[in-house]
């Protein structure tokens, strides 16, 4: 990243390319986000705290975003400022370099590794849980051989194992929830708030200033999650954001059709408020919804046997999807104007449905009785009922 950040710096020579400015400031916020990435979170929390910290990683994600448009909006005054703001994303690639560097290997990890790592394995639970109490480690060192053993027992890959009838929930969870989150549009509307702002007349300054206050807005709306995702549920969390996002995406395209016209040659001037709250709107819905759920879900549904497996779909499917959409929006903007926030309107509306058929309730179950979730619900109970 340090060096793909270096290689931008030195070649984005034409700051007017919208592309290559737009791709790297996405990878620029990012970067900055996906700092506290370099600890394995769900292999190393403890349970307690696994909600906070799976919402923790969006958290971080969107302070990203946020000192990434402060980034912008400070150096935009210069005349070489893009060049500062494309080049300091080196500064978060550094912390996550070095910062890998110091990490140590995981429990699980070492105890997959032999006996002769037991007592190393100790070491690190003890160092991931920052506690000395041979307790507290002893009893939870037995689970950890215990999953080990049986995974070594059933002598599959995780990979192998995730394809299996009983794990079909969970292998398309893996990859429907990360390619939702992203077909809400999140990274167009984050990637073009300035491009937006500017279409309605906004100043250079006013339209970074705008998306500063987006990242905010985004950012608060996080933190009122973690306090209600707990007495809500993930559904009813999940069913409000889409609602709003909806609302918002119809919202933002109507304002563009009405205020730029279908050629994108009018003229407009009065269009702000709605624009600017549909946008605030958007952020929080998203802040509430998908953005952190898409991290906690699949945190909290996989067996410990393809949990790393699991997760690393969905990171994969989450980072795929965000470079296929920022790779075509521009050409979907072009050829379908304001029409292009309609489609992002039309994925909302199929994944809500998505979450109302498909997707349990997952809210105050332990990780030990999450299969019982699978199997009472009335459509992968066929898959995993009597195969667990
Ligand atoms: O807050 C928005 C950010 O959150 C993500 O969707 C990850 O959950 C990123 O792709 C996006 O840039």
């Amino acid at each position: 990243m340090a060096l793909t950040s270096w290689l931008n710096f030195q070649r984005a020579k034409d700051h007017s390319s919208v592309s290559e400015s737009l791709k790297s400031r996405k990878m620029e916020m990012e970067s900055w986000g996906f700092i506290p990435n370099c600890i394995p979170l769900s292999e190393v929390a403890p349970s307690k705290w696994r909600d906070a910290l799976s919402t923790g990683f969006q958290f971080f994600i969107g302070l990203g975003v946020v000192i990434a448009n402060c980034i912008n909006y400070a150096t935009s005054r210069l005349s070489w400022g893009w060049r500062l703001s494309l080049g300091l994303a080196i500064v978060p690639a550094m912390i996550m370099t070095i910062g890998a560097l110091l990490i140590s290997d995981i429990p699980s990890n070492l105890v997959e590794r032999g006996n002769c790592r037991l007592e190393q394995a100790k070491q690190s639970l003890a160092k991931v849980r920052g506690t000395n109490n041979n307790t507290e480690i002893e009893a939870k060192l037995p689970d950890l051989i215990k999953s080990s053993e049986s995974a070594r027992a059933s002598n599959e890959e995780p990979f192998v194992t995730i394809f299996k009838r009983r794990h079909r929930p969970h292998l398309v969870m893996s990859i429907a929830i990360p390619f939702f989150q992203q077909m809400t549009g999140i990274n167009i509307i984050a990637f073009y708030a300035p491009v937006l702002f500017r279409s309605v007349d906004f100043g250079n300054n006013s339209a970074l200033l705008g998306a500063v206050i987006l990242g905010l807005v985004n950012l608060g709306s996080i933190l009122l999650f973690t306090g209600i995702v707990d007495r809500f549920g993930r559904r009813f969390l999940f069913i409000l954001g889409e609602v709003q996002m909806l609302f918002c995406q119809v919202a933002i395209a109507s304002t563009l059709a009405v205020s730029i016209g279908e050629n994108g040659n009018k003229h407009i001037t009065k269009q702000y408020a709605t624009l600017v709250l549909a946008l605030c709107i958007y952020a929080a819905g998203f802040g509430w919804s998908w953005g952190p759920l898409s991290w906690l879900i699949p945190s909290e549904i996989f067996l410990m046997n393809i949990r790393s497996t699991g997760q690393s779909i969905s990171v994969a499917v989450n980072i795929a999807t965000t470079f296929v959409l920022s790779q075509t929006f521009l050409a979907m903007l072009c050829h379908f104007k304001y029409g292009a926030f309609l489609f992002f309107s039309g994925w909302i509306a199929v994944m809500t449905i998505f979450i109302v058929m498909f997707m349990p309730e997952t809210k105050g179950v332990a990780l030990n009785s999450m299969h019982q979730v699978w199997e009472r619900h009335w459509f992968w109970g066929i898959y995993v009922k009597d195969q667990s």
